[in-house]
């Protein structure tokens, strides 16, 4: 099974780097003239999927607008999951789960075993229970070839109460990208489990040479720019994925509209690991 950070990065290669969000946001829904229901869920998430997913490199669903509909909801999670994989997009399911260990199996076996109707390319994890209580789903990884991105430094304001606390070994965000670092070790072009970094916050005198990919939440809607991603990573970008929900959504229903945001989003944020 081909490492998920070599199918990634030939995907970058490929594609470019960009990174479209599918959430549809209750309030996208109206904006497209849709309903609140299930079959307009269906409706949005699946134009975003036709217009987008042959386009980029990675779609990331997150899950809660799909749950908040219940099963029917989930049932449209499976497709946009299938669907973009089908039109060669790689899949991150945005879920930032984490628990005991023995439920971490189980939240492995419900993202990343391929049979599981939710299996993805890779999901979000979220490591505040410890990072030790990720093992089953980093061990999920390495057997079918999945990636995982852990919560380091997250773009919503209330992040830093938790992730610059400081330990006897530095900031819990830095305990992080340590373990992140020591699991990526030795791979080539680059490792499985990367760090989710917002494009918000500003600047970091974090150690971001983890030899794995990043995900950049915040870019666009949350008003993080290609400068802001240029000085927070440094060298570090050229693993960099920018993600952008709402400002990319904004453009449809029409899919040629949302097709040329997603192309425009991924010319904008070309240069930046050169
Ligand atoms: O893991 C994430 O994707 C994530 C982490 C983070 O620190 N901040 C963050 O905004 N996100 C997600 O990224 C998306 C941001 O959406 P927009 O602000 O509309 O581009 C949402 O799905 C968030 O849940």
């Amino acid at each position: 099974m081909t490492p998920f950070g070599t199918r990634l990065a030939h995907a970058i290669e490929e594609r470019g780097r960009f990174c479209v969000g599918i959430d549809p946001h209750a309030a996208l829904l109206q904006e497209w003239g849709l309903g609140d229901d299930v079959a307009s869920l269906e409706r949005f998430a699946l134009t975003v999927v036709e217009a987008v997913a042959p386009v980029v490199s990675v779609v990331k669903p997150q899950s809660a607008f799909y749950e908040r509909f219940g099963s029917r909801g989930i049932a449209v999670l499976e497709r946009v999951i299938a669907e973009s994989r089908a039109a060669g997009a790689l899949v991150l399911l945005d879920v930032k789960r984490g628990d005991i260990g023995s439920t971490s199996q189980a939240y492995a076996d419900a993202y990343l075993d391929p049979a599981s109707p939710l299996a993805s390319d890779a999901v979000t994890a979220s490591p505040f229970l410890g990072f030790g209580s990720l093992d089953p789903m980093i061990e999920a990884c390495r057997r079918h070839g999945g990636g995982l991105f852990v919560l380091a430094l997250t773009s919503n304001k209330e992040g830093p109460e938790v992730q610059h606390a400081r330990t006897a070994d530095g900031t819990v965000a830095g305990n992080v990208l340590d373990h992140l670092r020591r699991l990526n070790d030795g791979a080539a072009p680059v490792g499985s489990f990367g760090a989710v970094v917002g494009a918000t916050i500003g600047s970091t005198a974090e150690d971001l040479d983890i030899n794995g990919p990043f995900l950049v939440p915040g870019y666009g809607a949350q008003g993080g720019t290609t400068e802001d991603m240029r000085r927070i990573f440094g060298a570090a970008a050229r693993w960099a994925l920018p993600s952008s929900s709402r400002e990319v959504l904004r453009a449809g229903p029409d899919r040629t509209a949302l097709r040329d945001a997603a192309v425009r989003g991924n010319e904008a944020v070309h240069g930046l690991g050169a």
